[in-house]
């Protein structure tokens, strides 16, 4: 059978074994850790249940996709609800709008808060599903680096709302244009860290981001975040993948220009195909000591980062939700502190996630489950100790004076993640949690390709390449290498006797 070997099992690296399986393939995943998942991790502080990583799922068709790609009915294994409202956006000015999951109710909401027009509201996320229906086929659901993805008619369908693309304009840009109210250009411009980027730098087609949460919907599975890695490795089991953990690659083998296995902290195994779910930074400077690097590719600007406190709260806040954003007073600031200055803003925005609110059985009975994230930039040798304690000290004061209570005394668990710590548990260069960022507007185009034009049997995937980083995304990346893959030809056996 046809061997394909896949380097990591982080959320990229489980659905392409399983489209690989699909396909034919005898599949092994290799990870470093003990379990799967990689920055999707679930973990316990006494009797509160904490997703350490990604919070926020959008595009569940792109998971139910793997389950029926594989003749399985999706909701056997995995299920969610849509959250309605999605996030409780807070200003220091005691403003506060619910993102209602229903357009025109959430047009009302944002109209009698912050009173701006209706109809403003809803022609953005008119605007942001057009400018996603003109772009994703081309953008997002193939490889940019293939002569075949431009001879294409989805792509006369991006050419034709061109014009519209904001590649010449920021995301800011676009949304100033559009609102004067600085609150709500401030929710807009948001959207650019989903993809680890500044707003006042990424390109207004990144604006195609509300789109996917407000118009598809925000949604809370059953189980948590964790339960997606789950529900898909119990899938590639099935299917027949094999899963090694504690087995880190130590260096893919290649003869001439083509893979051939890769070496392991235990032992060498031959592959016709060879997927590579690791960071593409660490994947060239690591596995691939004797290949040229394509050094403008990794020397892109990378991600932003994620310092993020998990807290067990002795008390329930009715005001909050599933996830809440509390504003700083000046965002471009706070971008600047992040992507100029490599540091952290003293008044940074606070993201809580409560998952507690979605299911009362991650905390105790009257108590919440706290993740509390701010943006910070990726690492570049900071003193993260200070930078940690002077970011509690002022998240702290800032929910104290939101939220008018006292709350470091209703923290009776606690532990903290930083960039250090997602780089070591998960090969992520310098810990950005979204591969290179998204602050040009050629960013797209530079990401890592899901192949390799220098040897053949090379794919990509995952966070760090194309199309970027984000659940949706990864799974997108690995959709594309199990169509860029090879077909397997089997020998099929014919009885002796035909
Ligand atoms: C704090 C945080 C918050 C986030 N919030 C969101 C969110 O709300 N919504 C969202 O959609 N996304 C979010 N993300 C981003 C999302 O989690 C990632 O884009 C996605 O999970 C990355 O998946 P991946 O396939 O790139 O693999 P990764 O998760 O990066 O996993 C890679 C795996 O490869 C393994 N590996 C590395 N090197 C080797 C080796 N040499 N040999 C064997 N194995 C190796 C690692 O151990 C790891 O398990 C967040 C991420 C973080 C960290």
């Amino acid at each position: 059978m046809t061997k394909a070997a896949v380097i990591g099992a982080g959320i990229g690296g489980i659905a392409a074994s399983i489209r690989l399986a699909v396909k034919g393939f005898d599949v092994t995943v290799f990870e470093a850790n003990e379990t799967f998942g990689g920055k999707m991790q679930e973990f316990w502080l006494g009797k509160y249940r904490f997703d350490a990583g990604p919070s926020l799922f959008t595009m569940p068709h792109l998971v139910d996709e793997l389950f029926t790609l594989a003749g399985r009915n999706p909701s056997d294994y995995f299920t969610y609800t849509r959250l309605d409202p999605i996030t409780h956006y807070f200003w220091a000015d005691g403003s506060h709008v619910k993102a209602y999951a229903n357009g025109d109710k959430f047009a009302a909401e944002v109209n009698q808060q912050l009173g701006v027009p209706e109809q403003a509201v809803m022609d953005a996320l008119a605007k942001s599903a057009q400018l996603y229906k003109g772009t994703a086929d081309t953008f997002l659901h193939k490889s940019l680096h293939r002569l075949d993805t431009y001879i294409n008619p989805d792509v006369l369908k991006a050419l034709s709302c061109l014009s519209d693309l904001g590649l010449t304009t920021t995301m800011h840009q676009e949304n100033a244009k559009q609102f004067s109210d600085h609150r709500f250009v401030q929710l807009l411009d948001r959207f650019a860290t989903y993809n680890g980027s500044d707003p006042y730098q990424a390109p207004g087609t990144l604006n195609i981001i509300p789109h996917l949460e407000h118009n598809i919907g925000a949604f809370y599975p059953d189980g948590g975040i964790y339960a997606i890695a789950a529900s898909l490795v119990k899938l590639a089991e099935e299917l027949g993948v094999t899963f090694k953990y504690n087995e880190a690659v130590k260096q893919i083998l290649t003869s001439g220009k083509s893979v051939t296995g890769l070496e392991t902290s235990q032992a060498k195994y031959k592959a016709d195909v060879v997927v590579s779910n690791m960071d593409v930074v660490p994947t060239y400077r690591r596995l691939l000591p004797n290949q040229k690097a394509p050094e403008k590719t990794l020397q892109q600007p990378r991600s932003s980062s994620a310092l993020i406190f998990y807290w067990g709260i002795k008390r329930t806040f009715p005001e909050l939700h599933v996830h809440n954003i509390f504003f700083s007073q000046d965002y471009k600031t706070e971008f600047e502190h992040i992507f100029k200055h490599k540091s952290i803003s003293p008044d940074p925005t606070v993201y809580i996630n409560i998952t507690s609110k979605a299911d009362p059985q991650e905390a105790p009975a009257g108590s919440e489950n706290w993740f509390v994230m701010v943006n910070v930039p990726h690492n570049q040798g900071q003193d993260w100790e200070q930078l940690t304690a002077d970011t509690r000290q002022a998240v702290l004061q800032k929910l104290n004076k939101m939220l008018k209570t006292d709350i470091a005394p209703l923290i009776e668990e606690e532990r903290v993640l930083d960039p250090i710590l997602i780089e070591s548990k998960t090969s992520s260069f310098g810990g950005a949690l979204y591969g290179s960022s998204s602050n040009n507007r050629m960013a797209a185009f530079l990401r890592h390709p899901n192949f390799s034009n220098k040897l053949k049997g090379l794919y990509f995937c995952g966070g760090s390449v194309h199309p970027g980083g984000g659940i949706p995304l990864c799974l997108l990346s690995a959709k594309i290498v199990g169509e860029l893959a090879p077909a397997v030809h089997h020998v099929v056996n014919t009885p002796k006797h035909a």
